[in-house]
């Protein structure tokens, strides 16, 4: 497969001019998105995927502003040819609420003073994040997304778009995040805010245009950051080098290469990153909790995408056990769920650099298209005990080829098709029980659309009633409606 990239992009905005009621009870007076969108929405609106960002990201996840030598952060996976193919989907990325990219947060300066809000910007949560996305989709126009996409505080967006809006998305895929914020996760982040509340030039919140609290932002961010790794990837990276001396100094000054590095990251992240708004979404992570009566499984409970769960391990800052507590609470809510634990040296970082199996794990899973994404909901059934002419007007009124049979219980117990209401009535059969296909071709939600096809194809029949576990018929799904599928090239 030629994997290229999704080219020049623009950072775009989306205003809403209304106030907007946050999960504290407190009110945004507006809302920007800075976002970012590639490929082309279908005339459907049905190709469209949504990446969420962790901590540190912004909207430029792929491609190349102009003039750029490096591309968006997750250019590794997005683009034509890569997991989120930008030649059949339409990707959109946007800075979360409470960010410094050009979305609303606490450097933007608050309409009704005129200045930055600063440590004024109300407490915002994922949920909170989510909503203000769910703005935009609408405002783009689309009703349902195929998917919803991304890694830590990214996965975390996920799992609350398929809480707060069931039947926004088809498709969710969490990597290396949780359900709910662990002690340790928010202790870390706790070290880092206090190392930015600790530093004098914070200055309660009030720093812009003045010198900025980079010491602490730094601080926090190499504290983040080795949160990030792991020991192996540690080991391997820097062993005990030294940096730039032959032997050890026996003072206060940078010894290992990894000291060095760690400065490195610290300092070029005040480059890019607003302190503020690392308190603020820090906070948000801390608050992330969807477990409801302490139950994950609770408050997963009303979701209705299909699920893929990725964990890393050698995550330590989000381990695998959380990723498996996930899929647990989604199979006991019998959900469409899928696993996979990638196996890395990287750490949590792992989803930001394992590109070849994200690409390959990811990338099956969003081209892999169910019985569930094609079949017929409505469906038209008759009762066994019916006659033969009843059955013919009810066929040719609805405009019928198909009608399942059940029996009093509401359990599939045959098939009719229009062929044996015609050859019924030449050989004057009175009772649908008469004619009907007892030994009926049935297929699940959950069964690739090949296989449902091939079988269609072997057994020579033109539709399958979709049934579930006890055996009520839920969907079906003609031949008809997969020519269509495989004839067009977006899903
Ligand atoms: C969704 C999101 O999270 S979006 C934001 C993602 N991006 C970030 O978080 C940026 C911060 N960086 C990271 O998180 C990670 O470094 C990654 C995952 C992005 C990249 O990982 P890698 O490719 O393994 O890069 P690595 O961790 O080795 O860092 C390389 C940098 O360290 C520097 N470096 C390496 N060794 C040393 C050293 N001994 N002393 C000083 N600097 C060093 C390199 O020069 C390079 O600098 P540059 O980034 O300014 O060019
Ligand atoms: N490198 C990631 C780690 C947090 O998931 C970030 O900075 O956002």
């Amino acid at each position: 497969m030629i994997k290229g990239s999704a080219g020049i992009v623009k950072t775009q905005e989306y205003h809403y001019s209304s106030p907007i009621v946050l999960e504290s009870g407190e009110t945004l007076p507006s809302l920007t998105l800075a976002y970012e969108t590639y490929g082309k929405l279908n005339r459907e609106k049905s190709n469209a995927i949504l990446v969420c960002h962790a901590l540190s990201g912004d909207a430029h996840v792929a491609g190349f502003h102009e003039g750029d030598t490096k591309p968006g952060w997750w250019d590794s996976v997005i683009g034509p040819g890569k997991a989120l193919d930008t030649d059949r989907y339409f990707v959109i990325c946007s800075n979360v609420l409470g960010g410094c990219k050009g979305s609303t947060g606490p450097s933007s300066i608050n309409p009704e003073t005129g200045k930055p809000f600063g440590a004024k910007f109300p407490v915002i949560t994922i949920r909170d994040m989510v909503n203000a996305q769910k703005l935009l989709i609408d405002h783009l126009g689309i009703s349902q997304l195929y998917a919803v996409v991304g890694g830590s505080m990214g996965g975390m967006q996920v799992l609350q778009w398929t809480v707060s809006y069931p039947d926004a998305t088809r498709k969710a895929v969490v990597i290396a995040a949780t359900g709910y914020s662990t002690p340790q996760q928010i202790a870390f982040n706790e070290v880092g805010r206090k190392a930015i509340i600790s530093d004098p030039h914070w200055n309660g919140g009030d720093y812009y245009g003045k010198t900025l609290p980079t010491h602490g932002l730094a601080l926090a961010r190499m504290v983040g950051h080795i949160t990030y790794l792991s020991n192996e990837s540690m080991h391997e990276k820097f062993g005990r080098a030294l940096q730039g001396k032959d032997r050890i100094g026996f003072d206060f000054s940078t010894d290992f290469k990894i000291e060095s590095y760690l400065h490195h990251q610290g300092d070029t992240f005040t480059r890019r990153f607003d302190a503020n708004s690392y308190l603020y979404i820090t906070k948000a992570i801390d608050y992330f909790d969807l477990t409801k009566d302490g139950s994950l499984t609770t408050g997963l409970a009303g979701v209705n995408a299909a699920f893929l769960v990725i964990s890393v391990s050698s995550d330590w800052l989000y381990p695998p056990y959380q990723s498996q507590e996930i899929v647990s609470a989604l199979t006991a809510n019998d959900a469409e769920i899928h696993y996979c634990e990638i196996r890395s040296n990287y750490g949590h970082d792992a989803f930001l650099l394992e590109s070849g199996q994200l690409n390959y794990i990811v990338g099956r899973f969003l081209s892999r298209t169910v019985v569930r994404d094609v079949m017929i909901t409505d469906v038209h059934t008759i009762e066994e005990g019916t006659t033969i002419a009843v059955t013919a007007r009810r066929m040719v009124n609805q405009g019928l080829n198909h009608l399942p049979v059940l029996s009093a219980n509401g359990q599939l117990a045959g098939i009719v098709t229009s062929w044996d209401i015609a050859k019924a009535v030449a050989s004057n059969f009175l009772w649908l029980d008469e004619i009907m296909s007892r030994d009926v071709v049935t297929t699940t939600p959950d069964e690739p659309i090949e296989a449902a096809a091939k079988r269609m194809e072997e057994h020579a029949i033109s539709a399958l009633p979709v049934i579930d576990e006890e055996q009520h018929v839920i969907g079906l799904i003609t031949a008809d409606a997969i020519s269509v599928l495989v004839g067009r090239a977006n899903p």
